[in-house]
């Protein structure tokens, strides 16, 4: 089977690699479509993020759907021809993290295209079953592969408990705040405020129905703010730009009592933040990684048409075009890529 593999930083070969089967408790998955995220793209261009190193040659892409081809022995919650989605971090299921029902945090996870673990840019994938979920003939593979995004902003949108009628700041609009903006006002939202340092983004943002889009480069985001929600601030703010600067103004805009969800990683490990104005304004600062139980939601929210994801998606590709691919997904007005077979 066709493979792209990430032999060096800028550096893919395309091989024929054998073609799995799928063991007694998986799928085996035609893959379709998967979508060129930030972090591979970063891979592809450093061979590293943080403390994750690409040593060996290393399969990118972790945002995938396709069509089940066959089915393991034990395997009955799915059937060939069925469509998926696949949720690409399997965790043991055995240590405390998992037994607390927090398997996104389980340090053994395998998630795909983190090293070492393979990724999605190969004909097909061997995968654990209660890891694919079925797709309805309504939601194309495309939506199915942009789950794994959409899941991101699900989940930031739950560890900040958007309710309705909440104004929720996003800062940066790449493909993560755009999906986290979909996900608000899924869950209710009223206002959306999003942040950019780059106009297209924010026109962009803007078109999705953002209702404030603000420059940081250019533009004052605290007046802004003020202005917008009559002195009181955001009730939830988002932070999706992974920026130093748009980190630290978080605190700036948030309400008294508000909730600040930290979702980009930041470039420095450590960002200074005002403790006093935590404590006075009594707010939540909350990390949020990855995602746990959303595939479900985000299929059921495509399903009945309350997200768009597919809009997102600027440019398609071949897997043996997937240079050319990588070259245009670094460059920084576009948003989403997506490799199709
Ligand atoms: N916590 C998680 O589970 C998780 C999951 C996926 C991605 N991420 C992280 O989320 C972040 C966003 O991901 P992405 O794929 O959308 O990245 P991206 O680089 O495509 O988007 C980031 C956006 O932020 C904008 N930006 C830059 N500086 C800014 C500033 N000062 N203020 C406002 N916006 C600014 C950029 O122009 C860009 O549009 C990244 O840091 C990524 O690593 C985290
Ligand atoms: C969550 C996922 O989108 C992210 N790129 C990661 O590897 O953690």
């Amino acid at each position: 089977m066709k493979t792209a593999v990430l032999l060096e930083p800028e550096t893919f070969e395309l091989q024929d690699r054998p073609r799995p089967s799928a063991g007694p408790n998986d799928v085996l998955v035609a893959v379709r479509d998967v979508g060129i995220c930030g972090s591979d793209v970063h891979y592809y261009e450093h061979g590293r993020i943080g403390d994750y190193v690409v040593e060996n040659p290393l399969v990118l892409g972790h945002e995938s759907a396709g069509e089940v081809v066959e089915v393991g022995e034990n395997v009955t919650s799915l059937g060939v021809g069925d469509r998926v989605a696949l949720e690409p971090g399997v965790p043991c299921r055995r240590c405390s993290h998992c037994k607390h029902g927090n398997y996104h945090l389980c340090e053994e996870v395998e998630f795909m295209a983190t090293p070492p673990h393979d990724g999605a840019f190969t004909e097909y994938v061997s995968w654990p079953a209660d890891f694919a979920y079925k797709l309805p003939d309504t939601v194309s593979t495309t939506e199915g592969a942009l789950c794994e995004p959409l899941s991101v902003g699900i989940h930031a949108c739950r560890r900040g408990d958007v309710g309705t009628g909440d104004t929720v700041l996003v800062t940066g609009a790449g493909p993560i705040g755009l999906m986290i903006m979909e996900a608000a006002r899924a869950a209710g939202a009223g206002d959306i405020i999003v942040t950019d340092v780059v106009d297209e983004k924010l026109s962009f943002a803007r078109e999705r129905g953002a209702d404030l889009a603000v420059n940081v480069a250019d533009g004052d985001l605290e007046s802004a703010v003020e202005d917008f929600t009559d002195g009181v601030g955001a009730d939830v703010v988002v932070e999706a730009s992974g920026a130093t600067p748009s980190i630290e103004s978080t605190l700036d805009v948030v309400r008294r009592g508000g909730t600040v969800v930290l979702v980009g990683l930041a470039s420095e490990a450590t960002v200074p933040f005002d403790v006093l104005d935590i404590i006075d304004n009594e707010l939540d600062v909350r990390g949020s990684f990855r995602y746990k139980n959303t595939y479900p939601v985000a299929i059921d929210l495509l399903a009945d048409g309350v997200v768009d994801v597919a809009g997102i998606v600027e440019f398609e590709s071949s897997l043996e075009d997937i240079d050319d691919a990588f070259q245009r997904a670094r460059e920084p007005n576009v948003i989403k890529g997506m490799v199709t077979f």
